[in-house]
């Protein structure tokens, strides 16, 4: 059985530095993973670990732009075209994976996660060969400063899930970013927190929270921006979708959590035969001994 975790989120969201702790927990556990870049316009230096697929191989953004004269919004989404035209070659890289865990790094632009047919078009193909998948939408903890900024990251991972229409896993990123004391004033997402008893209803959203007198106050004026809160509040009641897990890279366990999530979630393993005494080797007691 071949898996496949799709990291997507918004740019900067902390997508390639997640994949690569996945990675560095996945060897540290025996296991086989790899990387597979998805973003054309990704810097030569982004990876601290090799990418065994890399869409540039294919297509990079620095060709289309120098070539065909496209600028960086409209060259991105000729790659994603051509890749889409190409899928026969992102198939014949994949054939090459046996019982392998694929983290695939994906590019940060919104429309792709809302009406960009590239990530269905994906999932299809890895569908049909096979191939375990589910996604990890990570949005980071800045987002949780401002109310209004953070139901515009609920809403776009709730459009992304729908899109998709795979096992999801939402994950609040950054959390290191996030301290509880709401009376130290700098950096982070820590302004707009009145206290840690307040992440909870960040992480498993409360519409409450975009609906209460703080926000209204806010905009005493526009009688039609509250109505549209209202709706955005009765739209995420009626549809509980989304909750986010915290991850904070600095904690091991909080890492953990998340990957066990993520096993979970694409049963991993659980096709697997138990090994016999035979097929051990050394290399995997060496940590224990
Ligand atoms: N404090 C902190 N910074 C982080 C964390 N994860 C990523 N960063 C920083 O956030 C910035 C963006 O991280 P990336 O991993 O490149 O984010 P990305 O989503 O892959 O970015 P794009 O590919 O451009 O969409 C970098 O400067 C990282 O060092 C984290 O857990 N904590």
């Amino acid at each position: 059985m071949r898996y496949a975790v799709l990291v997507t989120g918004p740019a900067g969201a902390g997508k390639s530095t997640f994949s690569t702790s996945f990675l560095t927990h996945l060897q540290a556990s025996h296991r086989t993973g790899h990387l597979v870049n998805l973003d054309p316009a990704a810097a030569s230096t982004s990876f601290e670990y090799e990418p065994v697929i890399d869409i540039r191989d294919l297509v990079s953004l620095e060709d289309v732009m120098s070539e065909l004269g496209y600028g960086p919004n409209g060259g991105l989404v000729y790659c994603f075209e051509y890749l889409m035209q190409n899928m026969d070659w992102l198939e014949e890289e994949l054939g090459g994976f046996d019982d392998d865990y694929l983290v695939i790094d994906c590019p940060g632009q919104i429309e792709l996660y809302t009406h960009h047919p590239f990530l269905p078009t994906l999932v299809r193909h890895l569908n049909r060969l096979g191939i375990r998948t589910c996604a990890v939408y990570l949005i980071e903890s800045q987002f949780m400063e401002d109310r209004y900024k953070f139901f515009s990251g609920v809403l776009s991972a709730m459009s992304a899930m729908v899109n998709l229409e795979i096992p999801w896993i939402n994950v609040m990123s950054k959390m290191d970013l996030v301290t509880s004391n709401p009376d130290n004033p700098s950096g982070g997402a820590r302004n707009g927190l009145r206290g840690r008893k307040n992440i909870a209803r960040y992480l498993d959203p409360d519409p409450l929270l975009l609906a209460s007198r703080r926000g209204e106050e806010a905009n005493p004026s526009n009688p039609r921006f509250h109505a549209l809160n209202q709706a955005i509040v009765q739209l995420i009641e009626d549809h509980p979708l989304v909750s986010f897990l915290p991850l904070d890279l600095t904690d091991p366990d909080s890492l953990e959590t998340v990957i066990s999530h993520v096993d979970y979630t694409m049963q991993y393993g659980e096709d697997e035969e138990p090994k016999e005494p035979h097929d051990l080797d050394e290399g995997d007691f060496k940590d224990e001994l």
